[in-house]
């Protein structure tokens, strides 16, 4: 079984995969399913900076490319001063394609460590329920 200590230790390595050119920002994400596979993601830029994906986007992506959408963690690492935050973006992302229960773990390189859930990280998140005719 993967533990915590497991995850965080793939999205560092997963870090180290970032393509950033434009802010030198390494993120990394390790995404936990529910039948225990590990999906990595990273930051990657382009020189069009809107089409910059961050690290979890791309961890998901990944995941759901491969046909698995159910997710008991992801472990978010960069070298920040605390344990990293989730861009708003990523936090809709993940309301939209995790379960509620789903556990974040946020953190860097100095083993600070922050955990929540999906559910916690965007109160009143837009959802597909929200969308009518
Ligand atoms: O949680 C975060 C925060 C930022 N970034 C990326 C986006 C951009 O490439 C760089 C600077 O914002 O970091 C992530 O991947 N995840
Ligand atoms: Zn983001």
């Amino acid at each position: 079984m993967t533990d915590i200590k497991t995850l965080i230790a793939e999205a560092k390595a997963a870090r180290e995969k970032a393509y950033v050119p434009y802010s030198k920002f390494k993120v990394g994400a390790a995404l936990l399913s529910e039948d225990g596979q590990i999906f990595h993601g990273c930051n990657i830029e382009n020189a069009a900076y809107s089409m910059c994906n961050c690290a979890e986007r791309t961890a998901l992506f990944n995941a759901y490319s491969d046909g698995v959408t159910q997710f008991t963690a992801i472990a978010i690492v960069a070298d920040t001063e605390g344990p990293v935050s989730p861009c708003g973006a990523c936090r809709q992302v993940m309301s939209e394609l995790c379960r509620p229960s789903t556990k974040v773990i946020c953190t860097n390189l100095h083993g600070d460590v922050s955990e929540w859930t999906v559910k916690d990280i965007l109160p009143g998140a837009f959802s597909g329920a929200d969308l009518h005719d």
